[in-house]
C-alpha cells in the first residue's frame, strides 16, 4: 500500500525539532535533539543539572536562538523567531523562577496574559472573564484580588500556570512547576496536570520529581551532557542502566519512588 501523498493535520506533530542545538561560547549546552511530539501527548524531560533541559525549552519558546537545527510548531518552521510569535502559534510556557507582574493583582496578571493570547480576546472585560475562568481551573478562584507577593510558593506556581493557560495554548512547556512544593502539595499539582492532559493539551514537562514525571508522561526523554541519552515509555526509560547511572542513582520502582 502506498503512503498518503498529503498527510492529514492529525499526522503533523504539534512540536518537531530537528538537529536542535545551542552553544554558549565554547560550551555545547545542547546538540542534535530530534523530537516529534504528537497532539495530546505528554513528553517528560529529565536529566542531571546542566544537562540542557531549560536550554531545550528556551529554544522551543524562542527565548534562545538555536545555533543549529530547527523548531517547527504544527508543521510551520519557527526557528529563531521571537517569543511572541511562538506564543501566537499556540505555545505557552512557565518559568522555573516565577515572573509575575508584582504591581498587579493575581487576576490582572492573568488578564494581561489573556490580552496577549488569541485574537478572540478583544477587550479588557473579556480578558478579565477569561482570567476568572482560568484562575478557577487552577484552584486560585478565591485569590484573584491578592498581590502575587501574598501567595504561597505552591500558589505562585499555580499563578505561573494560569498565565500560561490564559494564552489558550495547544502546546504547554512546564519548566519545573513542582520545584519548591512540599510533598503534600505535589499530588494536587499532579491532578491539575492530569486535567490539562485530559483536556487534550500537548505537554512538554521538565521535572526532577521522578514519581511525578513517571505518573504524567507518555514518554520520557533523558538528556545528558546536552545530548539525548534515550527516549521511550516511562517504565522502560527508568529501568535503563544508563539512565540509572547518569541520573537516578538507583532503580526506580513505583513502590520506591524518589
Ligand atoms: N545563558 C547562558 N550562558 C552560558 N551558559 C549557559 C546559559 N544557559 C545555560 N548555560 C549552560 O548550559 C548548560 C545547560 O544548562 P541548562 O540550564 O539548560 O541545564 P538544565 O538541565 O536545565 O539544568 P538544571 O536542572 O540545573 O536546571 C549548563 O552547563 C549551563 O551552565
Amino acid at each position: 500500500m502506498s503512503e498518503p501523498v498529503s498527510p492529514g493535520a492529525e499526522d503533523v506533530p504539534v512540536l518537531r525539532t530537528r538537529g536542535l542545538g545551542r552553544r554558549f561560547g565554547g560550551l555545547v549546552a545542547l546538540s542534535g535533539v530530534d523530537l516529534a511530539l504528537p497532539a495530546g501527548r505528554t513528553l517528560g524531560v529529565i536529566g542531571p543539572n546542566g544537562a540542557g533541559k531549560s536550554t531545550l525549552v528556551n529554544l522551543i519558546s524562542g527565548h534562545l536562538k538555536p545555533t543549529t537545527g530547527s523548531v517547527e510548531i504544527g508543521g510551520t518552521d519557527l526557528t529563531g523567531v521571537r517569543p511572541w510569535r511562538i506564543a501566537h502559534a499556540g505555545v505557552a510556557r512557565t518559568f522555573q523562577i516565577v515572573k509575575p507582574f508584582r504591581g498587579l493583582t493575581v487576576a490582572d496578571n492573568v488578564a494581561v496574559a489573556a490580552m496577549f493570547g488569541p485574537s478572540s480576546v478583544r477587550s479588557p472585560a473579556h480578558a478579565r472573564r477569561e482570567a476568572a475562568e482560568v484562575l478557577e481551573r487552577v484552584g486560585l478562584g478565591g485569590k484573584d484580588g491578592l498581590s502575587p507577593a501574598e501567595l504561597s510558593v505552591a500558589d505562585a506556581r499555580r499563578l505561573e500556570l494560569a498565565k500560561a493557560l490564559a494564552l489558550r495554548p495547544r502546546l504547554l512547556l512546564l519548566d519545573e512547576v513542582l520545584a519548591g512544593l512540599r510533598p503534600a502539595e505535589i499530588d494536587p499539582a499532579l491532578r491539575l496536570i492530569d486535567e490539562l492532559k485530559n483536556a487534550g493539551l500537548t505537554l512538554l514537562i521538565i521535572e526532577h520529581v521522578v514519581r511525578a514525571i513517571a505518573a504524567v508522561s507518555d514518554e520520557i526523554l533523558v538528556l545528558h551532557h546536552g545530548k539525548v541519552l534515550t527516549q521511550g515509555p516511562p517504565d522502560q526509560v527508568l529501568s535503563d542502566e544508563r539512565v540509572i547511572e547518569a541520573y537516578l542513582g538507583h532503580r526506580y520502582t513505583r513502590k520506591n519512588p524518589s
